[in-house]
């Protein structure tokens, strides 16, 4: 049995409160700087490792945070949720994503169903669709080949699967897996679906409507933009779309749409990309094949999230080293920062995914809790950050950690040699350069000139941005924010505080307001 226990009543969080600080700039510089980034470093799948080198830890530190997982039992509380117990205590549901790629533990039956098949079963019925419109099977009403796949869904119906696609486009066209262009419109803004629509020849597009609820305003209101502009051009709706969503919501078994794939309550929607939500955009886009071997990849990340050696545990240490970053060091930011460009939305899917998931301040249980809990998230792709917000990082009076990611070698295999160097090279010699001058800092008299270091960062290095590693990038993220929740005592897995903002947003609509409320309304001519 797991006890739920908030992180202010174990021991070895006192104990880690007490434990000596480490000098990062003057561990991380000389030979004892370069022993640390080859030993500080757990290996992650598909080749890639975590390397936390320039973290404010040492032995000691780590061995209370050993000490922190086992007090907190965060294998156990992994072992329960992918065993099918009620983790998310709010909703009254299972938490599955993982299921979607793998089997972790025992079969999950729920609503009479085993739902690691049921999710197999939905993989498979996108991954025939998607090869009957690549073959030209599923057609237009003229009988022509769709040529673009347009998602329409917002939050963790539009970030994650829109990231993913940014991160494997390049490479699908290198591999000639590149089947589909896709587009993305999520907000209710109606110049986001007026820009794609004018970008894009509608009668050749098959739209992929995306909501788990069926009832999102923004969604359905860009559903309805875009039946209008099928009907202006004489197209019958119901031929070019497709939808995504839970087997209980509105959407499902509409006659509006071509077919239908599922997902269910159990898959909360940041955490999605795995499932259909991100399945049948990715596969018409690059193939079910492709879709696959990133499914892999996560499984294969997920797998590493079990080993209850915290050292050997990339998701779990990661998590931890945030958790001391947070709550004992005190910094209430961390900065993700790929370098690479293809995960340029990358930042932006793991800001829903970290913040709406541990954005509480209250427990499982629902009572407040007296400690500091998710971090704000933010990031840009390297090394465009570095000529934006790095002065910040780097001078500011907020130490921010800060997450690195980057890859030996680039997607498409098109670079130059300039001044000696390529542009690969030249990308990987600034984050070498970032990590160290975060780390150690350098004196000068001259007090503008001066950077203090001990500005901790860890890295996520791989050989390349494929199917695969993304897939495990992915994993690690969602289950370093898992750990995290299990360490604060959180439910990660709703989101009420988004509700009271829907609610205000139909009164204003509906004309039913007052005080401030009305007098906004007035200024925004509503
Ligand atoms: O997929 P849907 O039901 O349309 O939900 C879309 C999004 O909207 C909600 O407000 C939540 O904040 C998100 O967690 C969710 O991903």
């Amino acid at each position: 049995m797991v006890e739920w226990k908030n992180l202010d009543t174990l021991k070895s969080y006192q104990e880690l409160k007490d434990t000596a600080r480490v000098n990062l700039a003057e561990v991380m510089s000389g030979e004892n700087g370069a022993e640390r980034v080859k030993t500080y470093s757990v290996p992650m799948a598909e080749g890639m490792a975590y390397n936390y080198a320039a973290k404010a830890v040492d032995d000691n530190v780590l061995a209370v945070l050993a000490k922190l997982a086992k007090e907190a039992q965060l294998t156990e509380k992994f072992a329960a949720l992918y065993n099918g117990e009620v983790i998310n205590t709010g909703e009254k549901r299972l938490v599955l994503h993982q299921l979607t790629r793998g089997q972790l533990g025992d079969a999950v039956v729920a609503d009479g169903v085993d739902k690691r098949a049921f999710y197999v079963e939905q993989q498979k019925k996108v991954a025939e669709f998607a090869n009957k419109v690549h073959a030209g099977e599923i057609t237009n009403a003229a009988g022509e080949k769709f040529t673009t796949v347009v998602q329409i869904g917002i939050g963790g119906s539009d970030l994650g699967p829109r990231a993913m696609y940014l991160a494997l486009e390049n490479w699908a066209k290198k591999h000639d897996t590149f089947k589909m262009e896709a587009k993305f419109i999520s907000n209710v803004d109606p110049d986001d679906a007026a820009a794609v629509l004018a970008s894009i020849d509608v009668a050749h597009s098959l739209f992929v409507l995306v909501s788990k609820s069926g009832t999102t305003l923004e969604t359905l209101t860009n559903e309805s933009f875009v039946k209008d502009a099928l009907a202006k051009a004489g197209l019958d709706a119901s031929r070019h779309m497709v939808a995504v969503t839970s087997e209980t919501s509105p959407l499902a078994k509409s006659d509006d749409y071509l077919t239908a794939f599922f997902m269910d309550d159990y898959i909360g929607g940041r955490y999605s990309s795995t499932s259909a939500v991100g399945g049948a955009v990715l596969s018409l886009a690059f193939g079910p094949e492709v879709f696959d071997r990133f499914l892999a990849g996560a499984a294969a990340e997920d797998v590493l999230a079990k080993n209850e050696n915290l050292l050997e545990n990339p998701a779990m240490l990661d998590a931890l080293i945030g958790v001391y970053e947070r709550n004992v060091l005190g910094m209430g930011c961390t900065a993700v920062l790929p370098y690479s460009q293809a995960l340029s939305r990358f930042p932006a899917h793991l800001q829903q995914a970290d913040m709406e998931s541990n954005g509480k301040s209250v427990n499982r249980f629902g009572e407040p809790v007296d400690y500091v809990t998710g971090p704000v998230i933010f990031g840009e792709p390297g090394t465009n950050g570095q000529h934006s917000f790095y002065q910040l990082l780097h001078q500011g009076t907020d130490i921010v950690p800060l997450q690195f990611i980057g890859f030996k070698n680039n997607q498409c295999g098109v670079d130059v040699d300039i001044q000696g160097s390529t542009s690969q090279q030249k990308l990987c010699a600034n984050v070498v350069a970032q990590m160290v001058a975060f780390a150690c800092g350098k004196e000068d008299e001259n007090r503008n000139k001066y950077f203090a270091g001990g500005r901790p960062s860890s890295i996520i290095v791989g050989d390349q941005l494929t199917p695969e590693t993304l897939g495990a990038l992915l994993s690690h993220f969602e289950n370093k924010i898992m750990f995290q929740g299990f360490a604060w005592n959180l439910n990660s897995f709703d989101q009420e505080g988004v509700q009271l903002g829907k609610v205000l947003a139909k009164r204003v609509l509906a004309h039913d307001t007052d005080g401030a409320l009305k007098a906004y309304s007035e200024l925004l001519n509503i």
